[in-house]
């Protein structure tokens, strides 16, 4: 017997309609409480939260360490959010811009009764919606309004540390600067995600290790031309030397901001102007240093027929993640250029604390 079609949204579906309510400051029920991303949430939304009984703040780990508040649940906090508490002092606790300027937000109290799954699945979904690390849980209203998106915690946590597939969109042909014989190929996830691109050269030999860079997106570096990284300079290094070689594969991956995304890149970037460093404003913004999911390099490169690479970076941990994932790295090509005044200390701070090889 053939299995009827499924019209309504599967879980993962539901998953990726989470993360637009979350940037939309809607509620998403998350199993049997409701859950907003404080960066989202209007002053009305809070004020109707509050009429529903006691609320919660999540936080990482990283953030309550920043904020004193003690961490009862590994890797968050759950702060009891008190009755006079309004958006202003939410917001100063999700977002560390002005912790300098006001540093006392406490005493914070934290819970370490009941289940903290829900505030840990709410958290991961804020952080996969690119939102500050920050969600503010509620009892469920006795009647819930239409249209909210229902979750499991535990089927949130699965799905985002699920491995996603991918499919091939389009390809075309682009010739380009440093190398003409190139062609561009889109490849989208079956969740939603975000799509990713390689950047073929020539035509590389599928039978032998292939020149590859797996390059993280930088707005900054590779559009503006920052000096604040290596980024754009290692992009058009790379594109050069495939084209030189007459053959190679460039991932695109869209990890703006080693997975943080734009927004919350900037925001880093304005504690590293308070004299943070790269890992340090990471850590007071919530995130891990590097949240990026180093496994999705390894799933395009085998859906383009690849197997084993010669791989351009300065990074270990790529060259790890990739062996790991089933592709043989058979040699570490160094890519040290762009080096400036301005990214000097970036480097240096990636070196001693994210083991990259200068
Ligand atoms: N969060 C954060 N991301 C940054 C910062 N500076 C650059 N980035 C991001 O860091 C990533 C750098 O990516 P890659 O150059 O591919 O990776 P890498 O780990 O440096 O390794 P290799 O360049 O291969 O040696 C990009 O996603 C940038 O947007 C920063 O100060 N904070
Ligand atoms: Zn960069």
């Amino acid at each position: 017997m053939k299995t009827p079609l499924a019209l309504g949204p599967s879980p993962a579906e539901r998953l990726n309609r989470a993360r637009a309510d979350l940037r939309m400051g809607l509620p998403v029920v998350v199993s049997g409480q409701l859950a907003v991303a404080v960066e989202t949430l209007s002053v009305e939304r809070l004020a109707a939260l509050r009429g529903l009984g006691p609320l919660t703040l999540a936080l990482t780990a990283w953030r309550a360490e920043t904020l004193k508040a003690r961490v009862y649940d590994n890797d968050l906090a759950r702060v009891v959010v008190p009755e006079e508490a309004d958006l202003g002092w939410l917001r100063a606790l999700a977002d560390p811009a002005g912790d300098l300027m006001t540093p006392m937000k406490g005493p914070l109290s934290t819970r370490r009764d009941g289940e903290a799954t829900p505030a840990r699945a709410a958290l991961q979904l804020a952080k996969s919606a690119q939102l500050l690390p920050a969600a503010l849980l509620a009892p469920l209203p006795k009647t819930l309004p239409e249209g909210l998106t229902h979750l499991d915690a535990e089927e949130i946590l699965r799905l985002i540390s699920a491995e996603t597939a991918f499919a091939p969109v389009s390809a075309a042909r682009v010739p380009m600067r440093a190398a003409e014989k190139g062609r561009l190929h889109i490849f989208r996830p079956d969740n939603g995600s975000e799509e990713h691109y390689a950047i073929e050269i020539g035509s590389p030999d599928r039978a032998a290790p292939v020149l590859a860079r797996l390059h993280s997106a930088c707005f900054t570096g590779d559009v503006l031309g920052s000096l604040k990284c290596d980024c754009g300079p290692q992009l058009d290094a790379a594109l050069h030397q495939m084209g030189a070689e007459g053959a190679g594969v460039l991932l695109y991956l869209n990890q703006e901001g080693r997975g943080i995304g734009l927004a919350n890149k900037m925001r880093a970037y304005a504690l590293q102007d308070q004299g943070f460093d790269t890992v340090e404003a990471n850590h007071r913004l919530g995130f891990e240093d590097d949240e990026r999911d180093f496994r999705i390099g390894a799933a395009i490169l085998k859906k383009l027929g690849f197997s084993a690479v010669r791989l351009l970076t300065n990074n270990p941990a790529k060259v790890r993640m990739l062996q790991s994932h089933g592709i043989t790295v058979a040699e570490r090509v160094p890519l040290k250029v762009g080096k400036s005044a301005h990214n000097a200390a970036y480097l240096a701070t990636k070196a001693a604390k994210s083991g990259h090889l200068l």
